[in-house]
């Protein structure tokens, strides 16, 4: 359902050709990933990834593939584009920006284990420092000011029961803001769910942290509590096993979080689940539009709040 636009035979014989990977082979579109579309691309020289991104403009992916570059660069596992015969990475299909990566080792787990999640979290903090020598940044724009404006927006969509549970948590998170503006900050992934990491088959490792594009600057610890929020706990938000602690050993074996960021951690939770809970709903918009079935509930992120919201 995420190949928004279909490419012809033609269309991705002529687009492989300007780089010197061969010829192709075989190309099929990608089910997995609600944004972009993408396709699997097997020339006579190895596996690639074509990505056509369809929310963004070419100025942005210029900016969003910048971590990308640097993270691959400094030997994490992510989707760095590749250069065409010309040196260029930044192509246009169907005018929309479309670029080719390397297709990564692994596979999508379908449970995250304790494991699983010992190893993200310390994939993620590798991440979060490596890209800390990244002198470039991208405003993060998935903020209160954005949640506050889609809650306009959505309006009528919404019932009164959504709409007065969004108002006041972005008001509650509003009124702490001092404490969360002075935690660390850096480029964040945004969107780290299990289905955007691939594990080496048989063991913890992560073979690759994928889609990059929600990536900006913002405060490091909302990473880790949106990885909390969709790793370790079941849809209505109750914590499965020790996942949470083995997410936070994870994080803390490459870089400890300070005590600020451990005395803001539900603070996060909140924050993390606000931000894909109203993501889901633009999700749910987009797709509604289309005539698509829904396949990321909005709901599911509205309980974790909840249940985030409620004292312990
Ligand atoms: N470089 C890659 N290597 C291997 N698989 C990939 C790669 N890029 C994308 N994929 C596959 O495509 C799916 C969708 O990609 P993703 O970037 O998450 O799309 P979207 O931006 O639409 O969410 C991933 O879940 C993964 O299965
Ligand atoms: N991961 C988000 C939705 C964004 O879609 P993705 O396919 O780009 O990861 C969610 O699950 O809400």
């Amino acid at each position: 359902m995420s190949v928004y636009t279909p490419l012809s035979q033609p269309q991705v014989e002529t687009f492989v050709a300007a780089f010197p990977f061969g010829e192709l082979l075989n190309y099929r579109g990608i089910e997995a990933g609600v944004e972009n579309t993408n396709f699997f691309v097997t020339t006579s020289q190895g596996e690639f990834v074509l990505t056509i991104f369809e929310q963004h403009r070419h100025p942005e992916v210029h900016e969003l593939v910048l971590l990308a570059h640097h993270l691959g660069k400094a030997g994490l596992q992510v989707p760095a584009p590749l250069e065409d015969n010309q040196g260029e990475w930044l192509h246009t299909l169907e005018g929309k920006p479309a670029i080719l990566c390397r297709r990564l080792p692994g596979e999508h787990i379908e449970t995250p284990t304790e494991a699983h999640c010992y190893a993200i979290g310390a994939a993620l903090a590798e991440l979060h420092q490596a890209a800390q020598t990244l002198a470039q940044q991208r405003p993060d724009d998935h903020g209160l000011d954005w949640a506050e404006a889609t809650l306009q927006d959505l309006g009528g969509d919404l019932s009164s029961v959504e709409k007065t549970l969004l108002q006041d948590e972005i008001q509650w998170q509003r009124d702490h803001q001092n404490q969360w503006q002075a935690l660390p900050s850096g480029w964040i992934h945004g969107d780290l769910f299990h289905d955007n990491a691939l594990f080496v088959a048989g063991n913890a490792e992560v073979g690759a942290i994928l889609d990059l594009y929600h990536a900006c600057s913002s405060t490091l610890l909302i990473d880790v509590a949106i990885v909390a929020n969709d790793w370790c706990c079941d849809k209505h938000g109750n914590w499965l096993g020790d996942k949470q602690q083995a997410l936070l050993d994870g994080y803390n074996s490459v870089r400890p979080l300070t005590p600020a960021e451990r005395d803001c951690w539900n603070q996060a939770l909140r924050a993390a689940a606000l931000r894909w809970w109203v993501g889901r709903l633009l999700i749910r918009r987009k797709q509604q539009r289309l005539g698509a079935g829904l396949s990321k509930d909005p709901g599911e992120y509205q309980t974790k709040l909840e249940k985030h919201r409620q004292p312990v």
